[in-house]
């Protein structure tokens, strides 16, 4: 057995929406990042990457690098799962945690780990993604920015 734990956090600014968990959010922000800005599937990838201890996602898709820009984060998912099982590993289940004072999100969380399932070749009772506001606290709490923390098991096969 290996876990794993993974963090990213993006700055939002006034958009039309967001892509979180592999899901698009339609709302008053987007996210400010290189790829689709999708943190909850960065933190997952990390959290992925440190239980094989395989590096981390800005190492593997560096964000000056022509060809992730504006990629799906579902795609880099695929490659890190793809290095998952290459070093012998299959995932038990996976627990994901996103920080916002907004968008609120409870209504997508189902459908967000009904994709990270499908990416990581698991049930989707074996995902669980859940969500808490910053309480008005800091950056994340002025709706400047969000972040996600991921935690994953893995298991030999
Ligand atoms: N971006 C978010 C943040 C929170 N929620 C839901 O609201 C509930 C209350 O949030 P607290 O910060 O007071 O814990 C939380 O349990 C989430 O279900 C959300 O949907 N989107
Ligand atoms: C995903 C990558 C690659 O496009 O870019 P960003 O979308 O900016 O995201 P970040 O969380 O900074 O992680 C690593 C990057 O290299």
């Amino acid at each position: 057995m290996r876990i794993g734990h993974g963090f990213d956090s993006h700055r939002l600014e006034a958009g039309d929406g967001v892509q979180l968990g592999g899901v698009h959010i339609p709302c008053a922000y987007r996210i400010v990042a290189h790829s689709d800005g999708d943190a909850i599937i960065h933190a997952l990838c990390d959290a992925l990457l440190g239980a094989i201890r395989g590096g981390d996602i800005g190492k593997l898709f560096p964000d000056n690098d022509p060809q992730f820009k504006g990629i799906d984060s579902r795609r880099l998912l695929d490659e890190v799962m793809r290095r998952v099982r290459a070093a012998g590993y299959q995932v038990v289940n996976a627990d994901l945690t996103l920080i916002a004072q907004a968008p609120r999100v409870s209504a997508h969380t189902a459908a967000m780990c009904e994709q990270l399932a499908a990416g990581l070749g698991v049930a989707v009772e074996d995902v669980n993604v859940k969500a808490t506001t910053n309480e008005g606290m800091d950056a994340i709490g002025r709706k400047e920015g969000l972040a996600a923390h991921a935690v994953v098991l893995l298991s030999a096969t």
